[in-house]
């Protein structure tokens, strides 16, 4: 467990592998920490530097007070990055995890050499669905929004299983201010336009029962970008990666051979 400062915040990020590996760089979602990239890591290719990092308000990161600007946690990673002296990476971002992705790529092509978008757009709702939240953290604290948030998640399959109710406890364990200061930059990003001028190797994936970035959605962003791939999971919603590991896993380990990173 490390943790580096980054000005108003400390972020706890964590490296696994050999320091001479292909650099892979993970960034989680929204009520998520670095533990949701646990199901397929056993899964990749070995020899891999894998390093992921709890975004401000997150898992053992630092919960400075909300809201968040999109800068400020692209900053985070470009520190973090900069800091291991990593560059030409992989870099998989799933949904605002893919915002802070697309948002790394305009500003620091020199850290990202290929990128992966799962579940993600370069718009992700509208301010008002935001707006509305983060008054109900406001009100009544993630527990009053974690069910909805469950069915966004996972698959009507996936509800059966006893595993749900661990990845619950993962997002009513993250603090209200760290969810209400994340959907603020959620709400106050639109990356449309510096998107469309990324040119780098880039695959999407989406889920086919995505109840937040449904599979239209992250096809559109992907079309933004000549030349991007797209990969449609079954059966998983939000979170392919946790439903779905083996079929994430062999996708994202043609990509890493298909970019040169194996
Ligand atoms: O809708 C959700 O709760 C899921 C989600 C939206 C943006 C993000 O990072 O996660």
């Amino acid at each position: 467990m490390k943790m580096f400062d980054a000005g108003d915040a400390r972020i706890h990020y964590r490296v696994d592998g050999p320091a001479e590996g292909a650099p892979v760089v993970f960034a989680n979602s929204l009520g998520t920490d670095m533990r949701l990239w646990d199901p397929i890591l056993p899964l990749l290719p070995e020899g891999l530097r894998i390093i992921r990092w709890d975004k401000r308000g997150h898992g053992l990161s630092s919960v400075p007070p909300a809201p968040y600007a999109m800068g400020a946690l692209i900053r985070d990673c470009e520190r973090l990055l900069d800091h291991l002296q990593v560059r030409d990476c992989l870099f998989v971002g799933l949904s605002i995890g893919g915002m802070i992705a697309q948002g790394l790529a305009v500003k620091r092509l020199d850290l990202i050499r290929a990128m992966v978008l799962s579940n993600t757009a370069a718009k992700i709702g509208n301010p008002q669905l935001w707006d509305e939240r983060i008054a109900a953290v406001d009100q009544g604290g993630i527990e009053s929004l974690a069910d909805a948030v469950m069915d966004r998640w996972f698959s009507r399959d996936f509800h059966r299983t006893p595993e749900l109710e661990l990845w619950r406890n993962m997002l009513t364990q993250q603090a209200d201010d760290g969810y209400a200061g994340c959907s603020a930059a959620i709400s106050g990003t639109d990356f449309y336009t510096p998107t469309s001028g990324l040119r780098l190797p880039t695959l999407a994936i989406a889920g086919s029962e995505d109840g937040s970035t449904p599979p239209d959605l992250v096809r559109e962003t992907a079309d933004l970008i000549p030349g991007s791939k797209f990969h449609l999971i079954r059966r998983a919603g939000h979170l392919p990666c946790v439903e779905q590991p083996q079929e994430f896993a062999r996708v994202l380990s043609d990509f890493l051979r298909d970019t040169g990173h194996i």
